[in-house]
């Protein structure tokens, strides 16, 4: 058995707006979240994670920032082929877990349609996809609300 895991990292900062775009799903907040594509943060930092299992590099390698194709870009695009190259590979995606940093907004009322919605992308159950958040105590750029951080892990097996 070839069992794989990888992390994921990813920021984006605050900018004027009325929702932004995590892991999916449009979360209704007073500012947007400024970004290339749809600076979905959770999902990049998942897309990276799976990218990280495969040693396929990142996100910025397979969809750079420079490519105007790019611009606006629903982020699903992006998960969804770091999930059709593990799948090339020979891999399925065991589990993938997604942490947001954020003071707000609050996840919580919004976890269940995230893994939902990560799920139905990545052809997972819901119960192998993980979306929770912590803020960081009014400490650092997420906690001074300049932005919003995620972390990701994917464990992936080829058998
Ligand atoms: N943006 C956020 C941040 C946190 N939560 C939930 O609140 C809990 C407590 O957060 P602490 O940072 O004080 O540990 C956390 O465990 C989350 O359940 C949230 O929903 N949205
Ligand atoms: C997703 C891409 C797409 O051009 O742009 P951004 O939305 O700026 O997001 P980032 O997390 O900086 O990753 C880089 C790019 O691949």
């Amino acid at each position: 058995m070839d069992l794989r895991l990888g992390n994921g990292f990813d920021v984006h900062r605050f900018c004027e707006g009325d929702h932004v775009v995590l892991c999916g799903v449009n979360v209704p907040h007073d500012k947007g979240l400024k970004g290339h594509s749809d600076a979905d943060v959770g999902m990049h930092a998942a897309t990276d994670a799976i990218y990280g299992a495969l040693a396929e590099g990142d996100i910025g390698q397979h969809f750079p920032p420079s490519d105007p194709q790019w611009k606006g870009a629903e982020s699903h695009i992006f998960l969804r082929h770091a999930v059709d190259l593990a799948s090339q590979k020979g891999y399925s995606i065991c589990n993938i877990d997604v942490t947001l940093i954020c003071e707000k907004p609050k996840i919580g009322p919004h976890a269940a349609r995230m893994r939902k919605v990560m799920a139905q992308i990545t052809g997972l159950n819901p119960d192998q996809v993980s979306v929770k958040a912590t803020t960081s105590e009014q400490l650092g750029f997420t906690g001074r609300e300049e932005g919003i951080a995620a972390i990701a892990t994917a464990a992936l097996v080829r058998t």
